[in-house]
């Protein structure tokens, strides 16, 4: 019991049959479908009931699962009210935060076996209405409950903006869903697995969950990625950029670098072609052509160090091709990933629950005498 593993690198902290990474090869896989074939072959609900109950649903088990989507949506209203009366610059992140909280206040369900798969997809339905209210709130519209459609990913859209989305929208933002859906235990993921390990309520565990999502490591990359795209500003500033801020100023290229994978993500190739068929506009194309010119030098430079895009490289081209401005790209995150959330806390209380309390070392001083304060220096 001496050893200290720095940010419980290659700490095992559960077993799961949820989601698959060889980070040496590139590889992820859900349930054990590879993560190409359900992106390029399913919706969003069937991944929904693949992580929650275990395989890919049949057409009656699907319509099962967006049925209960379609009457989940709803919130209660003092939701909304609160989330109006927050400042105009609110930040996107702390109004979900918020919204969960308030929810953990309606819905204080204990743990139950047979209720708890069909709780998640509450939680997973009253996402999409938070999410694409928060939008809707920021941009000064008023907020509204969705009205159910033939998917999820087409209602988020709807909702958020009050037209219909194109399909080529919607298979985008069914992609984005799937693609984000889980990643094993990332730090998000173990915050809510943590909190779940007390048996709190599963929107208190989405609480933990978002506010690790938050920082610029892990599920903030995507706005801090995009960030660095508008700084740079034109594919022929991108080698002056990476000169003077990655090499002479060691920052961080964001966007780049995982725990796990020592390749490029296998999520980030998929980004990057959805990118290229959904960036239209000329200031899309040109984020696009900027951070294609950023990835040529990021792999040249970081080679060496096995540091690859991540997931987050591409995604910001495509919220911004969808029409979401970056104050929502960690909301977006949070919208899909709900899901892992949900699926592996799910996991852990119904198969191997135990409390979480792992210990510190402890390396001050083993005993000093006491000295009273008039006698302190
Ligand atoms: C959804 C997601 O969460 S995906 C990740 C999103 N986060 C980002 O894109 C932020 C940028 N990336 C990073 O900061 C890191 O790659 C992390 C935090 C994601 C993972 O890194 P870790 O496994 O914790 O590695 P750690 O931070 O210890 O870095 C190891 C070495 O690689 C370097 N490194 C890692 N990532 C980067 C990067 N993006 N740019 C420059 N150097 C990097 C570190 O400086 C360090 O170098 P050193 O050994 O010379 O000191
Ligand atoms: O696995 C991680 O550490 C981060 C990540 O890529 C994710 O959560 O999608």
């Amino acid at each position: 019991m001496s050893e200290v593993s720095k940010g419980l690198e290659n700490v095992f902290i559960k077993t799961t049959s949820l989601t698959y990474i060889d980070g040496e090869a590139g590889i992820l896989r859900y349930g054990g479908y590879d993560i190409n074939d359900l992106v390029e072959n399913c919706e969003y609900e069937e991944i929904i009931h693949l992580m929650l109950f275990g395989d890919l649903p049949s057409a009656s088990q699907l319509q099962k699962i967006k049925e209960k989507t379609n009457e989940s949506y709803n919130v209660p209203y003092q939701v909304f009210e609160v989330l109006e009366k927050l400042p105009h610059d609110a930040d996107a992140v702390g109004m979900l935060e918020t919204a969960f909280s308030m929810l953990s206040s309606f819905y204080n369900y204990p743990w139950k076996k047979d209720e708890n798969k069909w709780r998640a997809i509450e939680i997973i339905a009253k996402t999409s209405t938070l999410v694409s209210n928060i939008y809707r709130i920021k941009e000064g519209m008023k907020p509204r409950l969705p009205e159910p459609s033939d998917s999820y990913a087409r209602t988020f859209l709807e909702t958020a903006f009050s037209r219909r989305p194109s399909d080529e929208e919607v298979k985008a933002m069914n992609a984005t869903l799937i693609i984000y859906a889980d990643h094993e235990v990332p730090a998000s993921t173990t915050a809510a697995l943590v909190t779940a390990s007390t048996l709190s309520d599963m929107y208190s565990c989405m609480v933990s969950a978002l506010a690790a999502l938050k920082g610029p490591l892990h599920g903030g990359a995507a706005e801090a990625t995009f960030e660095q795209l508008k700084e740079i500003g034109d594919q022929s500033k991108v080698e002056e950029w990476f000169d003077k801020k990655i090499i002479k100023e060691k920052n961080r290229l964001m966007g780049f670098g995982h725990r796990v994978y020592k390749t490029y993500d296998p999520r980030a190739k998929i980004f990057k072609k959805y990118a290229e068929e959904i960036a239209k506009t000329p200031e899309a194309k040109k984020y696009l052509r900027i951070a294609t010119k950023l990835e040529e030098l990021g792999i040249k430079h970081f080679a060496e160090k096995r540091i690859y895009p991540n997931v987050d490289f591409y995604s910001g081209i495509v919220f911004y091709s969808l029409g979401f401005p970056e104050y929502m790209y960690t909301t977006l995150f949070a919208l899909s990933r709900v899901l892992g959330w949900l699926a592996h806390i799910i996991e852990y209380v119904e198969e191997q629950h135990r409390l979480i309390r792992p210990r510190a070392l402890y390396v001050g001083p083993i005993k000093r005498d006491f000295v009273p304060l008039k006698y302190r220096e």
